[in-house]
């Protein structure tokens, strides 16, 4: 019978399955951080239960941590407590550990790809929602609750429903300009951020065969924010060459062997899929977003929507567009701005840092604006240096500052004051998530580059 990667990978690790019931799962690899691990440690030590294979899981410091003066002891009370619970329970259960300043810390999801841990074949989870990212490998990879977490320390699995299989299928030219956040942000505005509830997304086609592996973990990072469980992108020749070499990818025989399993892993010409998108590349501009959810979305020379265009009540979108202080029928292009962000694990690669300074490269960062350049790894950072960016960064004007998840959600110093404006590269607007009361635009690397050196939400073709 005729199957998808999905399927190939999902019933490769199903260990029972229960009649009527959800599948009994096994998890290959876990990663945990500091936020939503210790109450899963808290739970096991109060059942008196060990961790089954502590090999299977990786723990790294993210989301509390600062991102300068990170030789310094943290200030902030709760996140060095969290912090420390993390590097507690890793040391008493013999889980590796990149806390803070150790060479390999970063963002769990950009960190990692970056060491291998993410294989494509391989079933993956984080008490993390951005957890899709893995998905760019040719991965099953979802975001778990705090219990979960917990069921995969004391078990390596988890139950778990099988959820419905969709395809979105990206095909022909993106035009100059327009990269992996914009077909992101346009598939959400299309589907809307309930679309893909339900649904386990295949993105297909030759928009994603052409893409680097950082575009497709943007892609896949992404996915949670239409709803669906999680994205994953068949496997090639790039993911191998990705992976090769990598701390703890196969090495020798292994790595020829993993090869040759790896490369069987597509879905089958004549799979079906439970829905099914088809978007033409063409259609696509450079993105940015206008609201308080990532599907409030449109091309950056559209004027936002009028409440009897969009679905959803009425209200709650006048509602959202008076948080954002803009109006129906505004131009984007134009409006001031007041902070920048770049990083997150949706836009805090090299790659990304790369977009960002081709546009800022022989300008000056706009003096209205504040700009937050966070790199998602120490990997990253020092990529940063070696190919001679952050020259040119500071050059123009900018502050490299140090790994984490940063002005992303804000768990941490970096929050956007009350009514700014942020451009960010991140991957949630929600009210507040950049600081209480802060006003998020999402949209590309180099997007924001052209809000940071004009001060105002400017279209970045115009600066090639
Ligand atoms: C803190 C964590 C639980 C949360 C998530 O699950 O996504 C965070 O990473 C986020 O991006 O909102
Ligand atoms: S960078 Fe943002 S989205 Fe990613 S894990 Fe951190 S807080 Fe969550």
């Amino acid at each position: 019978m005729s199957t998808t990667l999905f399927d190939k990978v999902w019933d490769s690790h199903v260990v029972r399955k229960i009649e009527d019931g959800p599948d009994v799962f096994f998890i290959d690899r876990h990663f945990i951080h500091e936020v939503t691990s210790p109450v899963a440690f808290l739970g096991l030590k109060s059942r008196g239960i060990s961790v089954l294979y502590p090999e299977r899981t990786f723990a790294t410091a993210d989301h509390n941590t600062p991102t300068i003066n990170q030789h310094l002891p943290v200030q902030d009370a709760l996140s060095a407590n969290q912090l420390k619970a993390l590097e507690d329970n890793a040391a008493e259960y013999g889980i590796s550990h990149w806390g803070l300043g150790h060479i390999k810390n970063g963002i769990v999801h950009v960190v990692g790809p970056e060491n291998g841990i993410t294989l494509p074949g391989a079933t993956i989870v984080c008490g993390d929602s951005h957890t899709s990212t893995h998905g760019a490998f040719g991965a099953i990879a979802f975001g778990i609750g705090t219990s979960e977490v917990e069921m995969v320390l004391s078990t390596q699995c988890i139950m778990q429903p099988k959820p419905k299989k969709m395809r979105i299928n990206v095909n022909g030219e993106l035009s100059k300009g327009v990269g992996p956040k914009d077909v992101a942000l346009y598939i959400i505005a299309q589907l809307t951020t309930s679309g893909g509830t339900g649904y386990f997304v295949e993105y297909a086609g030759d928009v994603f065969e052409n893409m680097s592996m950082e575009g497709r973990m943007t892609v896949c990072n992404l996915s949670i924010e239409m709803g669906a469980r999680g994205g994953m992108i068949a496997p090639d020749q790039k993911t191998f060459d990705f992976l090769e070499g990598r701390l703890y990818a196969p090495k020798g025989e292994a790595w020829d062997k993993a090869v040759a399993y790896w490369k069987t892993l597509k879905t089958d010409a004549d799979a079906v899929f439970d829905a099914e998108l088809n978007i033409n590349a063409a259609d696509i501009e450079p993105m940015i977003t206008y609201g308080t959810n990532p599907g409030m979305g449109i091309g950056i020379s559209a004027t936002i929507p009028n409440a009897n265009q969009v679905e959803g009540g009425e209200e709650t979108y006048k509602k959202s567009l008076a948080y954002m202080g803009f109006h129906e029928n505004d131009v984007m292009i134009g409006k001031p701005i007041d902070y920048v962000f770049l990083g997150s694990c949706t836009n805090g690669r090299i790659e990304d840092f790369r977009a960002f300074t081709e546009i800022v490269k022989g300008r000056k960062k706009a003096e209205n604006v504040t700009a937050w350049l966070v790199p998602g790894s120490h990997v990253v950072e020092a990529q940063i240096k070696e190919e001679g960016l952050l020259e040119i960064l500071t050059e123009a004007g900018f502050v490299l500052r140090q790994p984490g998840c940063s002005a992303c959600l804000a768990m941490n110093d970096d929050k956007v004051p009350a009514g700014k404006y942020a451009v960010s590269t991140s991957n949630r607007n929600f009210e507040g998530r950049q600081g209480p009361g802060s006003r998020t635009l999402l949209a590309s690397p180099i997007m924001a580059a052209a809000a940071a050196v004009t001060g105002k939400l400017t279209d970045p073709r115009e600066l090639f």
